[in-house]
């Protein structure tokens, strides 16, 4: 009865253009699909993701007031700053876009739309849903942990930690345990004050929401989980790791050099450090140097993500020495992008320098691959103190970005003994992660309250 009255129920998603946030989207796409509900897609010109990846869905394209030049730069641009343009012109559009499938549907009496499911980072989207009659639920592509920090980040930001003194570095933020006074600046960055009202309309928007949907899980953050209901008073639905229940099929905006794959077949187990640091963070020149003479001083073999846009200001090639590249070459291999979960699944991969976006970070726990820290800014802020401080899976390089540092932490994870214990900690943490998508666990249950949740609607 029930999979009847799914059959005929469409769910409209509209995810932010992001690669990190266009893949969870379109995960979770792939779990309501195979649940009997038919999928729209609704995106921006810019990072439009390739709808021929994903023949089941419909793909419907809008507006984003972004210049020709800005969509043709694409992923390698710097999107953040992007971001608040898109969620100033998309508005109209989006509704334009959204009226239209309604309509339709209406007019259709065999299909009826259930809902809207969109990222957290939109701004517009409740008050458009609100104002076609149609129920919203929000999308979180990171931890419950961090969003649930959202009401009080503005308060902690006034607070008088900023600037933090080398004395108080390693204090912990008491009011959001587990991330330390040093890693405040860095999770504000060089946005501040800005970031209040965009907080501000999150939160309201999403306490109006019929609900949100985390790519999390209860063996992760039972009680933030929790809490979180509690705070933005609505449904909460932890059903993560999304990428866990279905082979990927791509979402990369970036064209994946799927070489790395081959090579990696002719190292040793265990013995490769994957290196990325994903699809937004940028680095220097000087720190690209010293990531490129950690790695080779460390001897070990290494798959590096360079990809284009990384390292600000420079074609990156150029910057090494000829000594250097040798010595790169005959240790490693250097991409433009990776079929990242792919290389975290080879049986080389022993290691990964990551900036612990959330996706990156949940890919590596469900390969059991333990990390090197190194984060951006952000949620990775607090997504590499969980690795490193929580979990004790990682080690975290304190934002030293410096070869002997490198070199120290590559050979500990890589080559001794300490290395082990992380790894054999790392094992226990998959397997636990592993449970909660099993038939039984806690995901795989909350996917089917959510469904229900979503018929109720
Ligand atoms: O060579 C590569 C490198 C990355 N990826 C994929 O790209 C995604 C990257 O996502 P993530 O690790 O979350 O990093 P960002 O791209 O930096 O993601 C943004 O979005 C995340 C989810 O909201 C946040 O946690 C991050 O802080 C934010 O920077 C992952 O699925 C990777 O598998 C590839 O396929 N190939």
């Amino acid at each position: 009865m029930e999979e009847e009255k799914r059959n005929g129920l469409r769910v409209i998603l509209f995810p932010l253009p992001l690669q990190g946030c266009i893949n969870p989207m379109l995960q979770l796409a792939n779990i309501l699909h195979s649940r009997g509900f038919s999928i729209t897609v609704i995106h921006t010109r810019f990072n439009a993701p390739k709808a021929s990846s994903h023949p089941l869905f419909t793909f419907l394209q809008i507006q984003d007031g972004l210049s020709e030049a800005q969509i043709k730069d694409g992923p390698t641009s710097n999107v953040m700053s992007l971001l608040a343009q898109i969620n100033l012109n998309a508005e109209s559009p989006f509704r334009d876009c959204l009226n239209k499938v309604l309509l339709e549907s209406k007019e259709s009496s065999s299909e009826k739309v259930s809902c809207l499911i969109d990222d957290c980072g939109w701004l517009f989207t409740q008050t458009v849903s609100e104002s076609l009659n149609l129920p919203r639920m929000v999308l979180c592509t990171f931890k419950a942990t961090f969003f649930n920090a959202y009401p009080t980040l503005p308060l902690i930001r006034t607070k008088g930690y900023l600037p933090v003194s080398d004395s108080e570095a390693e204090d912990s933020v008491i009011e959001f345990p587990p991330l330390q006074k040093r890693d405040l600046s860095k999770v504000f960055g060089e946005f501040g004050e800005k970031l209040d009202p965009f907080l501000h309309v999150v939160v309201e928007t999403t306490m109006r929401s019929s609900g949100i949907i985390y790519m999390s899980c209860e063996e992760l953050e039972k009680d933030s989980l929790t809490l979180s209901n509690e705070i933005f008073k609505v449904p909460v639905f932890a059903i993560g790791p999304f990428h866990s229940y279905f082979s990927a099929s791509s979402s990369s905006l970036f064209t994946q050099d799927e070489t790395c794959i081959p090579w990696l077949d002719s190292q040793e187990d265990k013995s490769v450090i994957y290196v990325s640091l994903g699809s937004v963070v940028n680095i220097t020149e000087t720190e690209f140097l010293e990531i490129a003479c950690g790695l080779s001083n460390s001897k070990q073999p290494f798959l590096w993500v360079v990809r284009p846009g990384l390292v600000l200001g420079a074609k990156w090639i150029e910057l090494l020495s000829e000594g250097l590249l040798r010595s790169l070459e005959e240790k490693g291999k250097i991409v433009k992008w990776a079929p990242q979960q792919e290389v975290l699944a080879h049986r080389a991969i022993g290691g990964f320098l990551t900036h612990n976006g959330w996706n990156s970070t949940l890919e590596s726990i469900c390969e059991g691959v333990p990390m090197i820290c190194l984060p951006g800014g952000w949620d990775q802020m607090l997504n590499s103190r969980f690795v490193s401080d929580v979990w004790n899976v990682g080690i975290h390089l304190e934002g030293r970005i410096d070869k002997k540092e490198i070199e120290k932490a590559v050979r500990m994870l890589m080559v001794e003994s300490e290395g082990e214990k992380i790894r054999e900690r790392m094992k226990v943490l998959k397997d636990e992660v592993e449970r909660s998508v099993k038939q039984g666990g806690s995901s795989f249950l909350s996917i089917e309250t959510l469904v229900n949740h979503i018929l109720l609607l």
